[in-house]
């Protein structure tokens, strides 16, 4: 049977474990055929990022343009904006971005600046899930004062579909979706191979909602699907810093 086509809109991770290389894993593992448009090159590994290319917004509009133009896309994620120009060119086609998944990556694990809330801010306003971790969310709603449930209703207000906060507590996230402010407790992983999860998350919702599921059973569905790939690669030795995560252990 033909996959459903997921494209992922993000920075390309060196060292394989986040960014474009997570989603496209996460894709395949999932049931998707994934494409991707890459906004940035990063030069990164399991300690770090040591360089950022973005990559120019006409040739991310190209590398748009070719994708739509001959594959039908049912959903799309995006990660890491590295231009704010960017940001302005997904959100101005965002009306032709089925089941749209906004993961407003900021700052990675290791706490390398990727990203200014200035490129994603064009993107809030539209109809997409909307998955911050809690640090992502303080910065992009501007008051670090705000609870966990606070911020997912502030943003959902903006014009999200659905907000989920990851990490309010390990393994907690609270999602916002239609005027009802859950909390969603996972199963917790003791492991320091976390590189990627919100990726990985971000993109396992963007293939579960490909495949038809209705958002709050989506969020569920990649959560129980992070939570394996976390477990499956806990004993993982793949660099010195954090490592990745298991994307083909369940
Ligand atoms: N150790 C863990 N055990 C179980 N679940 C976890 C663990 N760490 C993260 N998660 C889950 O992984 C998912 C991704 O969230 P996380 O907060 O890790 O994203 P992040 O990497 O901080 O996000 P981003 O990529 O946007 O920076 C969430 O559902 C979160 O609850
Ligand atoms: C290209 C790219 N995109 C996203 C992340 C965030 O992933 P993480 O928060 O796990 O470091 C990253 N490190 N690199």
């Amino acid at each position: 049977m033909t996959p459903p086509v997921v494209l992922t809109i993000a920075g390309s991770d060196s060292g394989g474990g986040a960014g474009i290389q997570a989603d496209l894993k996460t894709f395949a593992a999932l049931g998707a055929y994934g494409t991707s448009v890459v906004t940035a090159v990063t030069a990164q590994n399991t300690l770090g990022v040591t360089a950022i290319h973005p990559i120019p917004v006409d040739v991310v509009a190209a590398q748009l343009e070719a994708v739509l133009a001959d594959l039908p896309v049912v959903a799309v994620k995006v990660g890491m904006i590295g231009d704010p120009a960017v940001g302005e060119l997904i959100a101005s086609w965002a009306d032709r971005l089925p089941n749209l998944v906004v993961d407003p990556v900021l700052v990675a694990t290791s706490g390398a600046r990727l990203a200014e809330t200035a490129s994603v801010a064009p993107l809030l306003t539209r109809p997409c899930v909307l998955t911050p971790n809690r640090l992502e969310a303080a910065a992009l709603v501007s008051n670090p004062d705000l609870s966990v449930p606070e911020m997912a209703e502030h943003l959902a207000g903006l014009g999200a579909r659905a907000v989920v906060v990851t990490g309010s507590e390990l393994a907690v996230d609270v999602l916002r979706f239609e005027g009802v402010t859950e909390t969603l407790r996972g199963e917790p992983v003791d492991t320091a191979n976390n590189h990627g999860s919100g990726c990985t998350f971000s993109s396992a919702i963007a293939v579960r909602l490909a495949l038809g599921d209705p958002v709050p059973v989506a969020v569920r569905a990649a959560k129980r699907y992070v939570t394996d790939a976390l477990a499956g690669g806990r004993e993982w030795r793949l660099g010195a810093g954090p490592g990745p995560l298991n994307h083909f252990a369940f």
